[in-house]
């Protein structure tokens, strides 16, 4: 059994896998960290491997509490990764991406992916069918543009997410709520048809912690898994173990 461990900017998602079968998951606060792998640990005892991916505040030193217990696999750039990196500056591109870009490699072999990760940030990911990842797009995600709007500005209020009535607001709130939503909604669906213009047989996967506010919502068919990236770390793990 393996354990995965997604730190994003926002929580921390975890799955337990036999195989490509998840047994459970868990989402939970970073200040919760290891208090609840140990929760983890004590319900699912066969763990023999915990593979981490942070782009969070959150090292090596966390999980070092647990190496008796399992291995710790904390992956970065020099791990082994199933496509050629084109980015221009491949080690700062983040680990939480170059996992989703490796199970967009293994999971849709031989053809052009776009991954979209709604999370604290969208990230987009272009692999194409020869498998060079070159990169995509990274923007403030749904919860950061409400913040952003009340933490830069003298007026605006912190609100929570709503469907907004219209696309014309006619009140502050309204107008925020159209702003933040239609805004995030028209941005992806106007980056997907850029990509079908350029790359016209491709495949499109959303993940992230909006992706089912987001999957009714876009013109675009896509395939949306919110546990894509933890999916992806189990398989980005195998293929380590097959290729370091
Ligand atoms: N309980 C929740 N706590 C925080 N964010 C949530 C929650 N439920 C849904 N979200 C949405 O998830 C997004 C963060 O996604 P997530 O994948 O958890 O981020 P990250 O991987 O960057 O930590 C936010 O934009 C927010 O709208
Ligand atoms: C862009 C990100 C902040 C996204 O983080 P997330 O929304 O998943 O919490 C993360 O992938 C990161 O820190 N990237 C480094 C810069 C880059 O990928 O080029
Ligand atoms: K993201």
């Amino acid at each position: 059994m393996v354990l995965t461990v997604d730190v994003g900017n926002t929580r921390i998602k975890a799955a337990v896998f036999e195989g490509s079968t998840v047994l459970g998951s868990f989402v939970f606060e970073k200040d919760q960290l290891e208090k609840e792998i140990k929760k983890i640990l004590k319900k699912f005892q066969n763990c023999s491997d915990l593979v981490v991916a942070s782009v969070g505040n959150i090292e090596k030193q966390s999980f070092l509490a647990f190496e008796k217990q399992l291995a710790i696999h904390f992956l970065t750039h020099e791990d082994p990764f199933p496509f050629i990196n084109k980015y221009a500056t491949p080690k700062t591109l983040g680990i939480d991406r170059m996992v989703l870009a490796a199970g967009a490699t293994l999971q849709f072999p031989k053809q052009n992916r776009l991954v979209i990760d709604a999370g604290t940030c969208i990230t987009y990911d272009f692999i194409d069918e020869s498998d060079h990842y070159w990169g995509g797009a990274i923007s403030p995600g749904l919860r950061l543009r409400y913040e952003a709007l009340h933490n830069y500005t003298a007026r605006l209020p912190l609100l929570s997410l709503e469907v907004p009535e219209s696309y014309i607001g006619n009140t502050t709130a309204q107008a925020i709520h159209s702003g933040v939503v239609n805004g995030f909604v028209y941005e992806i669906d106007g980056f997907i048809d850029e990509y079908r213009t350029n790359f016209p047989n491709f495949i499109i996967i959303l993940t992230g912690g909006d992706t089912d506010f987001l999957a009714k919502r876009l013109k675009n068919t896509i395939f949306a898994n919110s546990n894509f990236l933890l999916e992806s770390l189990n398989q980005t793990f195998q293929y380590k173990i097959n290729n370091d």
